[in-house]
């Protein structure tokens, strides 16, 4: 069993800002045959998981880390889901896998997650950083990276750049979204996810060098040791909370109240993603925001989980999650079987 895996396995990190695409990304790599033996760890932020849902393929190499962000409270779980993975593979419980993927939290900073890696003695042993690739949303990048410092670091450690949604962003703003990555990082390159050249087997070969090795985090986090829990670290006023209903969703009154809501705020709904249950409709819808754009929903194949509540996450900024919740209420009652949700969580990243 021991020779069927590297001596050293990659571990490749995929961050990038809410909602620019890391799942999406992430689900077009797995369909390469080049990583079926790949395992895949997510950060999910929250009480509320869904983007391993979203992914649509669990197995045992697939873990999920939920409930905190990797880059401080998760740090522990991130270094013992290795362990443990690691672990199983030598005892051969699990596939031999031949790399690491992480999807981490838009909020995470990827210095801390890199640092976990390389100070835990048995990780440093047996798994190799082997390049951070971030994703960057070409409508939304102006915005955030003017006002938060995560996708500033998630760009500036970056060892490639996706640059998505260019298919539905102005060519001004992707000429004008480039041009202010470059300043950050200016020699990562920097890829389009929908330009037709675009080759997603190519990217983890052509992400191997680690550029954060040789960079000094501003807030010097990658060092040999991590250091103390970063909680607290990210950009103040953010939070997370989730409605989840028993009920059906009248899909008209939802898509009028979305669509209303990041109309009219946001600039302060950092994301917005959730699974529902339509009322008539035999399987869930999965829907996403963010900030002022509302993307085309997802018919998926099957309850995830087997559940079938409705459930929305909500990331934001300076808004009352109480005054959602009311509005959901309010517009929700239009028709549909409702029950009202309950909020089940609300923390601070
Ligand atoms: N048009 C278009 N939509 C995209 C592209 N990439 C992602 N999306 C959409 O953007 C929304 C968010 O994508 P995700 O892949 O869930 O983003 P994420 O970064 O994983 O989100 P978080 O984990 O919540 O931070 C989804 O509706 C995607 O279908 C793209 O290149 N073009």
């Amino acid at each position: 069993m021991a020779d069927a895996f590297p001596a050293f396995t990659p571990v490749t990190l995929l961050t990038g800002f809410l909602g620019s695409g890391k799942t999406t990304l992430l689900r077009q790599l797995l369909t390469d045959p080049g990583l079926s033996n790949a395992a895949v760890l997510i950060n999910e932020f929250g009480e509320v998981g869904l983007d391993h849902h979203l992914l649509e393929r669990i197995d045992e190499n697939m873990v999920l880390l939920q409930s905190g962000c990797l880059c401080c409270t998760v740090r522990g779980e991130l270094a013992d889901a290795i362990r443990d993975l690691h672990s199983k593979r030598e005892r051969g419980i699990v596939p031999p896998f031949d790399r690491i993927i992480i999807e981490s939290t838009g909020l995470a900073d990827p210095f801390p997650v890199l640092s976990t890696l390389k100070a835990d003695p048995v990780l440093r042993h047996h798994f190799k950083p082997s390049g951070v690739i971030a994703t960057v949303d070409a409508v939304n990048a102006g915005m955030q990276l003017t006002a938060y410092r995560e996708p500033m670091r998630q760009v500036a450690v970056a060892d490639l750049l996706v640059l998505t949604k260019t298919d539905i962003a102005e060519p001004a703003q992707v000429a004008w979204i480039t041009a202010m990555i470059r300043q950050i990082n200016p020699d990562a390159p920097i890829v389009l996810s929908s330009d037709d050249a675009f080759d997603v087997a190519r990217l983890l070969d052509d992400t191997t060098t680690v550029r954060a090795e040789a960079m000094q985090s501003p807030g010097g986090f990658y060092c040999d040791d991590p250091g103390p829990v970063l909680a607290g670290q990210h950009s103040g006023g953010i939070r997370s909370f989730a409605l989840v209903s028993e009920g059906t969703v009248d899909w008209t009154a939802f898509g009028i109240w979305l669509t209303m809501l990041l109309n009219r705020h946001g600039d302060r709904i950092l994301r917005v993603k959730g699974v529902l249950n339509i009322e008539g409709e035999d399987f869930p819808v999965a829907i996403h925001g963010v900030q002022h754009l509302v993307h085309t929903p997802v018919h998926m194949q099957s309850w995830p989980g087997g559940d079938r509540r409705s459930r929305i996450v909500f990331i934001v900024d300076g808004i009352v999650p109480a005054a959602i919740e009311r509005s959901f209420n309010a517009f929700n009652g239009l028709g549909a079987a409702q029950v009202a949700p309950r909020r089940v969580e609300e923390m601070q990243p």
